[in-house]
């Protein structure tokens, strides 16, 4: 009774929410993911309003479904609540110890991680001089979808090594041997593949090492295969920047110099704010962070995409026709709609306070995980007419002139949809994102007519993976255009 009177004011602060779920609750919430909780946290915003707290085991987690909440949060008030929670026990081991973007608090550590990916690697100028990494990785797909018995393709696992091989060629460099890209895959796989099961270790860490000894191995395993790809890479490029150098200095440039410059090389050179080089192992985690968070996002958001095109060939026709007129304002609202509508993240990357704020009259403790919920800001019929239809025409008003490309995505001015989140901890590779999409879109409905396969029909139903997929992927009838 002491413990519940004292913490009695501080959860009265809190935004409103079911106060209590009997234990054995408790447990089912910590295991279901976000997007199971979604209709749950629907029908609790109508009744408690735009911001609901649940109590997941001690730790009080909120939901902040309204745009002018989030934005007065992540834009206003963007320092305060820029922060992480504490990572998981297993996050921390794969992140060697919070030494990756997202899993960093708040600091200058993160800070520097973040500035040395925006400006090294995805700032517009860098972009462009990946373009032969781009082409190499069409070519590759569109000979893979040509390949397919009847033209008839199932569409996603090319579009993950597609967007894999992208940037696996942008972080340890365009020279790369398919063979070597297939090695990394495996392993990546391995370990997407293993999360949820990984994840449990997290629930009392020392009684699951008790109980659940081989799967902590397992974890163990693949976290060392995990270097045996990585590490021969970064050794290489090491040797190669120095031999580089050493031509350099005698002066004896023989013209075989890089065309581009890989990610890795970046880290190779950063200095932390301790002014020390980062070690290896955060180097690795580092990498695999770079082609994690962009392969299943990027791929999804190509499927749900490319699935609009099949079911509503109207509006693949009128793409088509944009493309060889070059006009690509069109091409633009089709990617914008497709993430508005089929957001790859439900939910951003959970966020937490350095200290206890306030937001909407209510607070926000240190100790509380705030989420904000994408996809709802999507699909808010205040903000979007019809919002569960697929219209790309609504983009073409947004900038005026008829112009995609005046839309805000950044959600600076003010919030319509987030699907890469806002403010300071924004993704940092929206930009890249929305260029991957634009390209690979544009280019296969160039290449091929894309229709159903007679006898089915594309079914927009979803389902929660390592993002939100379609729940029956998409396959479809290709033929080539010319
Ligand atoms: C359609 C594709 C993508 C979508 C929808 C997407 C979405 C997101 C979202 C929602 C967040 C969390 C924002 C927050 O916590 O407030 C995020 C963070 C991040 N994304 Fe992306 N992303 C995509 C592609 C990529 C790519 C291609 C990369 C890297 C090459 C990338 C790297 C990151 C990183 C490093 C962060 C962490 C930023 C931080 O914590 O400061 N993302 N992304």
């Amino acid at each position: 009774t002491l413990n519940l009177l004292s913490s009695a004011p501080n959860k009265k602060s809190l935004p409103p929410g079911p106060l209590t779920f009997p234990v054995v609750g408790n447990f089912l919430w910590l295991r279901k993911s976000l997007s199971e909780l979604e209709p749950v946290l629907r029908s609790l915003h109508a009744r408690y309003g735009p911001m609901v707290t649940l109590h997941i085991g001690s730790q009080p987690a909120v939901f902040v479904a309204s745009p002018t909440l989030a934005h007065e949060a992540l834009i206003h008030h963007g320092a305060v609540f820029a922060d992480r929670p504490p990572p998981s026990t297993t996050v921390r081991l794969l992140s060697s110890n919070q030494k990756s973007i997202i899993t960093s608090s708040a600091g200058p550590t993160w800070r520097l991680l973040r500035r040395n990916l925006t400006a090294e690697i995805l700032h517009p100028s860098r972009l462009r001089s990946y373009s032969r990494a781009r082409t190499r990785v069409l070519n590759m797909l569109g000979a893979e979808l040509k390949s397919q018995p009847g033209g008839v393709v199932r569409v996603i696992e090319h579009f993950q090594y597609a967007m894999f091989c992208l940037l696996v060629l942008m972080c340890f460099g365009d020279w790369l041997e398919e063979e070597q890209i297939k090695q990394i895959k495996e392993v990546s796989r391995r370990l997407l593949l293993n999360q949820q099961r990984f994840n449990v270790l997290n629930f009392w860490p020392w009684l699951s090492k008790l109980v659940l000894r081989k799967r902590w191995k397992e974890l163990y395993e693949l976290r060392e295969c995990r270097k045996r790809v990585l590490i021969p890479l970064i050794r290489a490029r090491l040797k190669a920047k120095q031999e580089q150098l050493s031509k350099a200095k005698e002066n004896r440039n023989d013209g075989n110099g890089d065309w581009i410059v890989p990610y890795v090389d970046t880290l190779l050179d950063l200095e932390l704010p301790e002014q020390r080089k980062l070690e290896e192992d955060q180097i690795v985690s580092l990498c695999w962070e770079f082609l994690s968070a962009g392969t299943d996002t990027t791929s999804t958001a190509l499927q749900w995409i490319m699935a609009n095109l099949v079911k509503y060939p109207e509006i693949q026709e009128r793409l088509y026709d944009e493309i060889k007129s070059v006009r690509m304002a069109y091409l633009k609202a089709v990617v914008l709609e497709g993430l508005r509508r089929h957001p790859p993240a439900h939910f951003v990357l959970p966020h937490a306070v350095k200290e206890d704020a306030e937001l909407g009259g209510y607070t926000i403790p240190k100790d509380a995980i705030i989420n904000f919920m994408v996809a709802e800001m999507g699909w808010n019929a205040e903000i979007w007419e019809e919002p569960m239809a697929f219209k790309p025409e609504r983009f073409l008003n947004s900038g005026g002139g008829g112009e995609a490309s005046g839309f805000d995505i950044t959600g600076s001015r003010e919030i319509k949809m987030m699907p890469f989140g806002v403010g300071r901890r924004i993704c940092p590779a929206s930009g890249l994102a929305m260029l991957h999409l634009e390209y690979f879109v544009a280019n296969l409905v160039w290449q091929f007519k894309w229709r159903t396969v007679a006898g089915e029909e594309v079914d927009l139903s979803e389902k929660q993976e390592f993002t939100m997929v379609m729940k029956n992927p998409l396959r479809a009838q290709i033929s080539s255009r010319n």
